[in-house]
């Protein structure tokens, strides 16, 4: 039995609560977790924690949104409570996973630069790998209004065609914030109107900018800019649409709640640990899918485990090399343009797979496209037997339909988020515990053990 630690459960996931507390030979910490009719989350904390180490256990999927403001309600509760460490542990972590920024088929990000620019490297289709506006430089005649003043930077920015950009009005500030450099800089009136006439809206994106520069001081130029804008906003190809990228600000809110350790598993990108300024565990899925693989599919020396996307050739060749099997890569050979046409994006696999039990890994499995896509194709390359090794299936939307009538044979996904559901609507589903791997983890760092041994697995 582990002493003087109290482990929350939130309500993402209670069947991973009580397997955890079970294995550590403790009861559940007593916590009321409802929400008032308005919809907002109560927390109340039902016990002690002065003093305690505080483990908080809320996993990504499901209602993600109410998850996560449960779990900072709670560690910000804790906090309060003078709990002397609270650890938020989050077998799936959300928002750690945004969709990708839209490419175009020549992989370039979807920036289209101004036609008077007459750049001569721009790709075929007018895209390019420059930022837009591009960066003062002398010997550009485009930025040169940049280097003369305010008054410079107003005319410059009038000049900047950006008719086809479909901006959000956070974008402009963004943007704008990145193109001022620093300079505050508050358009006028007569040259907002002016702007306005010409079609021109990169001064009404700058005025914009202003209204968020000033921290919510709305003036005059602001609010008739705002008026402009509505009234000439014309969306048209261009700059498609900007994806926010939630996880910087998801990791700002667990440590401002008052987090002061994170476990996790799997993150889609490890690098995401680097977002946090306190420690992150991120454990590995990947010892409970090798022996899977060991103990399940017969003759498995004889397969190949296939990474469905680049993104994955780590994992998967890590988990081929451990257990001396052939690797093969599925390259998505276009990426799509746009985030909605992602199941248009052609597939072309590298290796050989014909005769061949083919083993799919990766991280997670969410809508399902990749990996029934990958089946499929996998299939048609003469694939004998296809499996699915996936450790967050997130499967959301009618990604069990969609399993149910694939290619593949046998689908397996840890318990990070629960699976009853999905089990009973899906029977090549399969799914692993991964409680003990958690309580593990907590056991560990409660007693400052070293967490290592976690990460082997051969
Ligand atoms: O079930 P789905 O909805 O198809 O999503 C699952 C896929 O999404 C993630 O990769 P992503 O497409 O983000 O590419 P990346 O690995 O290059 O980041 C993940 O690694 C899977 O491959």
């Amino acid at each position: 039995m582990v002493r003087n630690i109290v482990v929350i459960g939130g309500s993402s996931h209670p069947q991973l609560n009580e397997s955890i507390c079970e294995i550590l030979g403790i009861p559940q910490g007593n916590a009321i977790l409802s929400k008032f009719s308005i919809g907002e989350t109560r927390v109340e904390i039902g016990e002690s924690v002065r003093g305690k180490d505080v483990y908080i256990i809320q996993s990504g999927g499901g209602k993600v949104n109410d998850h996560l403001m449960e779990l900072l309600i709670t560690i910000s509760a804790c906090k309060t409570a003078s709990a002397k460490k609270v650890t938020a542990v989050l077998p799936l972590f959300p928002y750690s996973r945004q969709s990708d920024v839209p490419y175009n088929k020549t992989g370039a990000p979807l920036v289209k630069s101004p036609n008077q620019f007459n750049k001569p490297d721009l790709a075929d289709d007018g895209y390019t790998f420059d930022s837009t506006p591009p960066t003062p430089h002398p010997d550009k005649p485009w930025s040169r209004g940049l280097t003369n003043g305010i008054d410079g930077l107003h005319k410059s920015l009038a000049k900047v065609h950006i008719d086809d950009y479909e901006i959000s009005p956070t974008t402009h500030t963004a943007r704008y914030a990145h193109y001022s450099n620093g300079i505050t800089s508050h358009p006028k009136r007569s040259d907002i109107s002016e702007t306005s006439k010409s079609g021109d809206y990169f001064l009404r994106q700058q005025a914009s900018s202003h209204v968020s520069l000033t921290n919510g001081v709305n003036d005059d130029n602001a609010s008739v800019t705002s008026e402009g804008q509505k009234s000439a906003f014309k969306p048209s190809p261009g700059y498609k649409q900007w994806v926010a990228q939630a996880g910087t600000l998801v990791a700002d809110l667990l440590t401002c709640a008052g987090a002061d350790h994170i476990i996790t598993m799997d993150l889609h990108d490890p690098q995401y640990q680097g977002f946090f300024d306190i420690p992150v565990d991120n454990l590995y899925g990947r010892p409970l899918l090798k022996r899977y693989i060991q103990q399940h599919i017969p003759d498995f020396k004889q397969c190949v485990i296939v990474s469905p996307d680049a993104g994955g050739a780590k994992r998967a060749t890590a988990i081929a090399d451990s257990l001396g099997t052939e690797f093969a890569l599925i390259h998505k050979e276009r990426r799509p343009t746009k985030i909605t046409d992602r199941q248009n994006a052609t597939m072309m696999l590298v290796g050989e797979v014909a005769g061949k039990t083919a083993i799919l890994i990766d991280d997670l499995a969410d809508t399902s496209n990749t990996i029934t896509r990958a089946a499929k194709l996998l299939k048609k390359e003469g694939a004998s037997k296809v499996y699915a090794l996936v450790t967050h299936g997130v499967l959301s939307g009618d990604a069990i339909e969609r399993i149910n009538a694939s290619a593949l044979d046998h689908v397996v996904v840890t318990n990070s988020i629960d699976q009853r559901e999905h089990k009973l609507k899906c029977p090549k589903l399969e799914v692993l515990e991964v409680g003990h791997v958690f309580a593990e983890a907590i056991r560990r760092v409660h007693y400052g053990e070293s967490i290592s041994v976690l990460f082997q697995y051969d």
